[in-house]
């Protein structure tokens, strides 16, 4: 059931504290053992604050078109050209040495060894892998959120879990030619994001972590470390911040440094999230221009935006920024289009629930059939959360959607392509990478937090977990609703 991979669910997983404002744009991220609390405040920390080891730098990178940039810090003059590239950290404080560091960087770039880890899903390359590709997937304490108490049933329930969603998920993956195509378009966006950085004057080494399929997280680790990287840029590929998604391998790679002495010491700057960037709007403003432009009338296309849902429970009791974030960054998305003189009306919607919890809603699939009965008769569909083509661009929108769409009434479909390599967007995360470089700090985890995975040490409880949790599993597996989850095939 390991035959993913060996290291995985043997890294030990902390929680993860997020405190955010409603724009997302301050945090501060603090390993802990409690769940994530629920709301979120803006944090400010002073000086002080800043020297304490089990801090860790996380960048929101901003859409900066506004002059009137809050650095936090009173008395900081920040000419306009400049504003552009400041990665906003969440302490006021360390944005007030930005200036100093960054022109420190260009003067030591010779002694420095930059690495960019770039972290990605990862998916199945066979319909073989499917199945342990899920199992990955589903035994993330950040995908299947138990209780505490309850997390000795994450492995058994994950087995269950995957065996019971495969036969479907392998339906998905024959019909986009029998794989993921994210590894290749994961290698192709980091070759292009060092020859943009190489372009730019900052040559760095690009790495791939993947959470849930090769090349996994903790083999690019071992590769940094190897390599001898003496500063690191931790860049998520999703625009937008979840729990789900670059929580999760935020928490993994903290784990991960957390164990090791060197790799505590190494300065590293987190991207965590990047959707409000200029170049990042400005590019999926390009593309939507573009594909509207293939429809006979463009005016009267709605622009449906569709994001991968995360369940309720995310936004409403973790805090998860996720669902703000995408409000925000299609807003900005909408405001470029303006500015352009592009004005139709538009939607947005959240694809792809798994199970049977309450997922972020409107539904796409449920606002498809609505609009064809409101007469809606051409439709641009835009995915938003993700940056490259996947198994829910490709089969569940080009496919499924589309057909739903054309059966209830639509007549003019189109979908705007994933970002992919195109060039203004990599140009822009290289910039983004460029702006994060000051703010590296080594990640130092002084103190050792519980473990969701604690029993993995000893083999004895291993074997009494699984054994007791696999029966637990199959009553909980028994219960009505996931039941009904199956037959109607949500699973
Ligand atoms: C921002 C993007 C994503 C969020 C948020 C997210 C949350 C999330 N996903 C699942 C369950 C599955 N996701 C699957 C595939 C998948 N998920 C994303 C992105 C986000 N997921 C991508 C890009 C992909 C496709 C990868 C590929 O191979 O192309 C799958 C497997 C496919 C399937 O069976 O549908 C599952 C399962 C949960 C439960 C979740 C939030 C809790
Ligand atoms: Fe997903």
């Amino acid at each position: 059931m390991e035959a993913a991979s060996p290291a995985i669910g043997r890294v030990k997983v902390s929680g993860l504290d997020s405190r955010t404002s409603r724009r997302g744009s301050t945090k501060s991220w603090h390993p802990t053992s409690a769940f994530i609390g629920r709301g979120r405040k803006s944090v400010s920390c002073s000086a002080g604050e800043l020297n304490k080891p089990l801090e860790l730098v996380a960048v929101s990178s901003r859409h900066s078109t506004d002059d009137s940039v809050n650095l936090g810090k009173p008395n900081v003059f920040v000419p306009v050209s400049k504003r552009k590239l400041v990665g906003q950290t969440f302490c006021s404080a360390r944005v007030g040495t930005f200036h100093e560091n960054s022109f420190g960087v260009a003067s030591h770039a010779a002694e420095e060894k930059i690495g960019v880890l770039l972290l990605n899903l990862g998916g199945p390359e066979t319909l073989h892998d499917v199945q342990p590709f899920l199992f990955n997937l589903f035994a993330d304490p950040d995908i299947i959120r138990l209780p505490r108490m309850f997390r000795f049933l994450q492995r058994p329930l994950a087995q269950l879990i995957s065996v019971a969603r495969a036969p479907k998920s392998k339906e998905g993956y024959a019909a986009i030619g029998g794989g993921s195509p994210l590894r290749k378009i994961t290698d192709e966006q980091a070759n292009a994001l060092r020859s943009a950085l190489e372009a730019k004057n900052f040559p760095v080494d690009v790495y791939i972590g993947m959470r849930y399929w090769h090349p996994f997280t903790e083999e690019a680790i071992q590769q940094i470390k190897k390599d001898g990287v003496t500063k690191l840029v931790v860049l998520p590929l999703y625009p937008q911040f979840s729990i789900s998604t670059s929580g999760s391998s935020i928490r993994l790679l903290q784990s991960i440094f957390r164990e090791d002495s060197h790799l505590s010491r190494l300065p590293v700057s987190i991207i965590e999230s990047w959707y409000e960037r200029e170049g990042y709007i400005k590019s999926m403003a390009n593309l939507i221009e573009q594909e509207l432009r293939t429809f006979s009338r463009p005016k009267e296309v709605m622009i449906f935006f569709s994001a991968h849902g995360v369940p309720v429970s995310y936004v409403e009791d973790a805090g998860d920024p996720y669902k703000d974030q995408m409000e925000e960054c299609i807003f900005f998305i909408m405001k470029e289009l303006k500015s352009r003189g592009i004005n139709n009306k538009h939607t947005l919607a959240y694809q792809s629930r798994v199970g049977p919890v309450q997922w972020l809603k409107p539904y796409t699939d449920e606002v498809i059939v609505e609009l064809g009965q409101k007469g809606v008769k051409s439709l641009l569909a835009v995915p938003v959360s993700f940056v490259s083509e996947h198994i829910e661009t490709l089969e569940e929108i080009d496919m499924e959607y589309k057909n739903l769409a054309l059966e209830s009434g639509i007549e003019n479909w189109g979908r705007v392509p994933a970002l992919g390599c195109t060039s203004s967007f990599i140009s822009d995360l290289a910039d983004a990478i460029i702006e994060a470089l000051p703010s590296a700090t080594a990640m130092t985890m002084a103190s050792r937090t519980i473990s969701s995975d604690e029993t993995d040490f000893d083999p004895f409880l291993k074997a009494i977990n699984l054994f007791f949790g696999s029966i637990m599993a199959f009553f909980l597996l028994m219960s009505p609703k996931l039941i009904s989850a199956f037959k109607n095939n949500l699973l």
